[in-house]
């Protein structure tokens, strides 16, 4: 018997395991009887939950145990005038939140940056790193790992590549601490986030290490990647794409549309996003753009805990001829239009809102364009944050719209 209620009565009796329902009916039916299962045991309702709108074998590569999915709203901003390395025209822009007052806000952004002609995007660096951790016996030992590493950079190149199509080894960087020796090899990813394939061709690597050196792997992840982690590494080096937005708003907009003046502006961002973030000791200096990438992160299928290294973005702020300049700079954007949660139906629709689902031409384009829209998102976030803070209607606004 393979109905729902049939599997969840042979998980309740221990003849299979709620991890295996898949390997006896499909899919639907699959999490349908882990519903029961947890109804059952919990007392609670999961009937929103059941409700979802794709078939959930399309999501098989994405979570185990599915019992059905959370839906969180999704809008757009905009539409936005880009002007970036890879996005070029106006994109609507899909955030989805529970946060009400965001979607208003990166929308006035987005109008105002209309008005002024438009944002400039551009990503100025990529690269996925993966930093293995191996132990030698001494420092003499580290350097000779580290020396190896240096002279036999064609030989990794060789063999991480050996199981990508699309990666390519850009460079390892070593670092040593007493006995503890890390690589960090950088990957040109194109258009995956590239997680996945990087672990892959970084393992094949430390086999060859391991054959050649003295050294041996403790683990493929050392941390100093660094993944999923407030880091400073990737503050300053980057990871994913190292992106870039601005625009220059005549002061007659930021007047009219913003209720401030560009010297307002000009002063809080330098009080609260330079100084404030520095005496917090914070790796964010700027107001909300986790806000930005997290709701677009989700709208497209990224994998959200990245949104930690998201939010290493510097907002500055200068009044130029009267004039309001304004700039976000995101340091390690770990985005990807192929692979991971990017294929799930309403994610890939997500990435169509932009022009940007699968695969680019030439390869790595369409995440650069995901790049720099987000960048733009978020510049667009940062303005209008900004203008409610020094027009003192922040929490007013958020009365309104969000309570
Ligand atoms: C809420 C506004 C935009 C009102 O701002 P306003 O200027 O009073 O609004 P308006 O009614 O004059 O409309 C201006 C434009 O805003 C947009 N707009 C206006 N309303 C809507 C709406 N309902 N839906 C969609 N778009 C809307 C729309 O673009 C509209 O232009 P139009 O299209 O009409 O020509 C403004 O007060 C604002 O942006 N406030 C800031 C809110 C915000 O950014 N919240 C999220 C961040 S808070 C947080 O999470 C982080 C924090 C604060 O803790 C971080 C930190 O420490 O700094
Ligand atoms: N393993 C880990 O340690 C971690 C994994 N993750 C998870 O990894 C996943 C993301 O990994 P990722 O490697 O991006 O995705 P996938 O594992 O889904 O792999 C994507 C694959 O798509 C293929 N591909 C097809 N077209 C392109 C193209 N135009 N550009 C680039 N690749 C293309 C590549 O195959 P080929 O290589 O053959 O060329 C690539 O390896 C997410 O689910 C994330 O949550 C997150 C953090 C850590």
């Amino acid at each position: 018997m393979t109905d729902a209620a049939s599997l969840a009565d042979r998980v309740r009796e221990g003849e299979l395991r709620l991890h295996e329902l898949e390997a006896h009916a499909d899919a639907d039916t699959a999490a349908e009887a882990r519903r029961l299962l947890v109804e059952s045991q919990s007392g609670a309702s999961l009937d929103s939950v059941g409700n979802y709108g794709f078939p959930a074998e399309a999501a098989d590569t994405a979570i185990e145990n599915m019992v059905g999915a959370i839906q969180v709203p999704m809008g757009v901003a905009g539409p936005v005038e880009i002007d970036g390395g890879s996005v070029d025209g106006e994109k609507y822009l899909p955030l989805a939140t529970t946060e009400g007052a965001l979607l208003a806000s990166v929308n006035r952004g987005c109008s105002v940056i209309n008005s002024a002609g438009g944002a400039t995007a551009r990503v100025l660096k990529s690269g996925m790193t993966r930093a293995p951790v191996f132990r030698v016996d001494d420092v003499a030992e580290a350097e000779a790992l580290v020396s190896w590493a240096r002279e036999n950079f064609q030989t990794l190149k060789d063999a991480a590549e050996e199981t990508t199509n699309h990666g390519e080894l850009l460079d390892v960087t070593p670092y040593a601490v007493g006995n503890s020796v890390f690589l960090r090899f950088r990957y040109d990813t194109k258009d995956a986030m590239g997680m996945n394939m990087v672990t892959i061709a970084t393992e094949a690597a430390c086999q060859v290490i391991e054959e050649e050196t003295t050294a041996s792997l403790v683990a493929v992840s050392g941390n100093l990647c660094t993944d999923k982690k407030p880091a400073a590494i990737n503050a300053v080096e980057g990871r994913g794409r190292s992106v870039t937005a601005d625009v220059r708003i005549p002061r007659e907009i930021v007047e009219d549309r913003l209720h401030t003046t560009p010297e307002a502006i000009a002063e809080l961002n330098t009080r609260k996003n330079l100084i404030g973030s520095a005496k917090a000791a914070s790796f964010g200096f700027n107001a909300h753009v986790a806000n930005v990438v997290a709701a677009m992160f989700l709208a497209t299928g990224q994998d959200e805990a990245q949104v930690v290294e998201g939010a290493n973005a510097i907002t500055t702020a200068e009044v130029q001829d009267g004039d309001l300049y304004v700039s976000v700079s995101i340091a390690s954007l770990e985005v990807g239009t192929v692979g991971g949660g990017t294929k799930l139906p309403t994610q890939s629709e997500g990435l169509g809102i932009l022009g940007v689902r699968g695969g680019g031409d030439p390869a790595g384009s369409n995440a650069d364009a995901l790049a720099e829209a987000i960048a733009v998102g978020s510049l667009a976030g940062e303005l209008s944050l900004l203008s409610a803070l020094a027009s003192r209607n922040l929490s007013s606004a958020h009365a309104e719209l969000g309570r």
